[in-house]
C-alpha cells in the first residue's frame, strides 16, 4: 500500500484499545465523507448546467443510492386490531399520502369493489323488506322486480374480483342472516394481489377481455337501476324498518345514499369513496410502498395488513419479528356493539383484551408502538344521539360528561396503563385520535407516524 493510501497502515504494536478507537474513528470519517461528498456533488450538480461530467456524477450517486438501498434494512410496519377497526383504511391513507400516484392508479379496481358494496347492500335491503312484518306493498313488489338484475351485478363483480385460482369474494348467501354487516361482507384473501386484476386482465387475451366486458355490463345494469335504488332508499318502507330497529347502519349505507352518482355509467370513485369501500381482509396482505414524498423519497416501506376476525388472529404472530413499528387500531365507536363472530362479546372490551395480548408479546418488544383511537366521528355521532358510554363500559364513571373528549381520555388512559404494566421492556407509546375516512384530518397524524418511524430507522442504523 502506498503512503497516500487511505486508511493508513496501523501502527506496529497497536494495543486492542487503540485499535478499537482507530476503527471507530475510521468508520465515522467514512460516514462524514459520504455525507459531505454527496451533498457537495449534489450542490454542484444543481447549480451547474448539465454536462457529461454532471451526468456521470448523477449516475454514480444513483448507483451508490441503489447499493445503499439494497443493504438498508427493510422498514416493516404491522397493522393490528379487531375486524372493521380500520386497518386496511389506514393502509389506503398511507398510500394516498406517501405514494399518491399508486393510489390513483387503483381507482378502477376500487370502482368494482364499490359497485359490489352497493349491489350487496341493496339486495340485502330487498331481502329484509320481503321478510318484514308489515308485508310487502304493491309499490315495493314493483321495485323488487325492477331491481332483480342487481343479483346479476353481484355475481358478475364477485367473479371478476376473484382470482381464477383463489376466490376472494364470497357471494351473498341464499338466505342471508338479518344482520347487515355479515350479510353484505365482501372478503379479500391476502396475497392475491387483487388490485392488479384490471391491468393483468386487460393485458391478456380473450378470456380477460370477456371479464372487462362483464364489468361493463354490470355498470350498465347499475346505471339502468339507479333511479329505482334511489326510490327504494327514500321509500317509507325503509324508514319503517329503521324505526323498528333494523340494523341499517352499515358502511355501504354511504354508497346507497350516493346511489345516483355511484351507479351512474360515468362514475369514477373519489378519494372519499375509496376510503369508504369495504373489503374484509382474510389472512395477511403485504403492501410494498415506494415513498414518493417527504424525507424518505424512493425508500420502500412494507406494510402487513392482517384480517382482524378472531379466527384470523392465530396467523399474526409469524409477522411479529423484525417489525419497526406496530400500529394498533382501536375503534372507539364499538363500545355499544358486539363482535360479529361472537355476539356475547362487546367490541371495545375485545379491543382492549387484544391490546393487552399485543403489549405482552416479547417478539414485538423492540417495535415502536403506535395506538390509533379510531372512528372518532362515529363515536361523536353516537354520543350526540344520546347513547351513554357508561351504560356499556362499567368502569366509566357515569357522572363524567358523555363527550368524545371524556370518553377518549378514558380509553387512552386505560390502554396506556395496560401498555405500561404489560410491556416486556420499557418503550415509548404514541397515541392519536383518528378518523381514517377523513384525509384532511389524517395528514398531521400520518406525518407524525412517519417521523416516529424514521427516528426508529435511524436508531437501528446507529446514525443517532
Ligand atoms: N366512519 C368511519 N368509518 C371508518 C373509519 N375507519 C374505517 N372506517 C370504515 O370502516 C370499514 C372497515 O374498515 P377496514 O379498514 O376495512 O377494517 P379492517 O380493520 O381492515 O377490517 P378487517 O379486514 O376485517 O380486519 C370501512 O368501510 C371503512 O371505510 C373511521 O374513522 N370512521
Ligand atoms: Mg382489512
Amino acid at each position: 500500500m502506498s503512503e497516500r493510501s487511505w486508511p493508513p497502515l496501523p501502527p506496529k504494536n497497536e494495543s486492542e484499545a487503540d485499535k478499537a478507537a482507530r476503527l471507530a474513528a475510521e468508520k465515522e470519517a467514512k460516514r462524514i465523507r459520504y455525507v459531505c461528498t454527496g451533498f457537495l456533488l449534489r450542490r454542484a450538480f444543481l447549480t451547474c448546467p448539465r454536462d457529461p461530467v454532471s451526468d456521470e456524477i448523477d449516475r454514480a450517486l444513483e448507483q451508490e443510492r441503489q447499493e445503499l438501498r439494497k443493504h438498508r434494512p427493510q422498514t416493516k410496519i404491522l397493522l393490528l386490531g379487531q375486524a372493521e377497526s380500520g386497518k386496511s383504511t389506514m393502509i389506503k391513507n398511507f398510500q394516498l399520502y406517501f405514494c399518491p400516484s399508486s393510489f390513483h392508479a387503483e381507482t378502477e379496481a376500487w370502482r368494482a369493489v364499490i359497485h359490489l358494496n352497493l349491489a350487496r347492500f341493496v339486495n340485502y335491503l330487498l331481502h329484509v323488506l320481503s321478510n318484514a312484518n308489515t308485508g310487502p306493498t304493491r309499490d315495493y313488489r314493483m321495485l323488487q322486480m325492477r331491481l332483480s338484475p342487481l343479483k346479476q351485478v353481484e355475481l358478475i363483480v364477485t367473479r371478476c374480483l376473484s382470482a381464477e385460482s383463489c376466490p376472494i369474494a364470497t357471494p351473498t348467501e341464499d338466505k342471508p342472516v338479518l344482520r347487515s354487516e355479515s350479510a353484505t361482507e365482501v372478503s379479500i384473501r391476502g396475497g392475491t394481489g387483487w388490485k392488479s386484476f384490471m391491468r393483468r386482465r386487460r393485458g391478456s387475451q380473450s378470456k380477460v377481455l370477456a371479464n372487462v366486458d362483464d364489468l361493463e355490463d354490470a355498470r350498465r345494469i347499475l346505471d339502468a337501476c339507479k333511479e329505482d335504488i334511489v326510490a327504494l332508499w327514500k321509500s317509507p318502507a325503509i324508514r319503517v324498518l329503521e324505526e323498528e330497529g333494523a340494523d341499517l347502519h352499515h358502511h355501504a349505507r354511504y354508497f346507497v345514499e350516493h346511489a345516483a352518482r355511484v351507479a351512474d355509467i360515468k362514475y369514477t370513485p373519489t378519494t372519499d369513496d375509496i376510503l369508504r369501500a369495504r373489503l374484509r381482509t382474510v389472512g395477511v396482505e403485504e403492501y410494498r410502498m415506494t415513498m414518493e414524498t417527504a424525507a424518505e423519497k424512493g425508500a420502500e416501506w412494507v406494510f402487513y395488513d392482517v384480517g382482524g376476525q378472531r379466527s384470523q388472529r392465530v396467523s399474526w404472530a409469524s409477522y411479529f419479528e423484525d417489525v419497526n413499528a406496530m400500529i394498533f387500531l382501536c375503534p372507539m365507536s364499538g363500545f355499544n356493539q358486539r363482535l360479529s363472530e361472537d355476539r356475547s362479546v362487546n367490541r371495545l372490551y375485545d379491543s382492549m383484551e387484544l391490546w393487552e395480548t399485543v403489549c405482552r408479546s416479547k417478539l414485538l418488544g423492540k417495535a415502536t408502538f403506535i395506538l390509533l383511537l379510531n372512528k372518532a366521528d362515529l363515536l361523536r355521532s353516537k354520543l350526540r344521539a344520546g347513547v351513554q358510554f357508561g351504560d356499556y363500559i362499567m368502569n366509566f364513571d357515569r357522572e363524567r360528561p358523555n363527550t368524545v373528549e371524556e370518553v377518549s381520555t378514558y380509553i387512552r388512559k386505560e390502554m396506556t396503563e395496560v401498555h405500561r404494566v404489560y410491556s416486556p421492556q420499557k418503550r415509548q407509546l404514541h397515541v392519536h385520535l383518528t378518523c381514517a375516512i377523513d384525509p384532511s384530518l389524517m395528514s398531521a397524524v400520518l406525518n407524525s407516524i412517519r417521523d416516529v418511524i424514521l427516528v426508529d430507522i435511524l436508531h437501528r442504523t446507529t446514525l443517532l
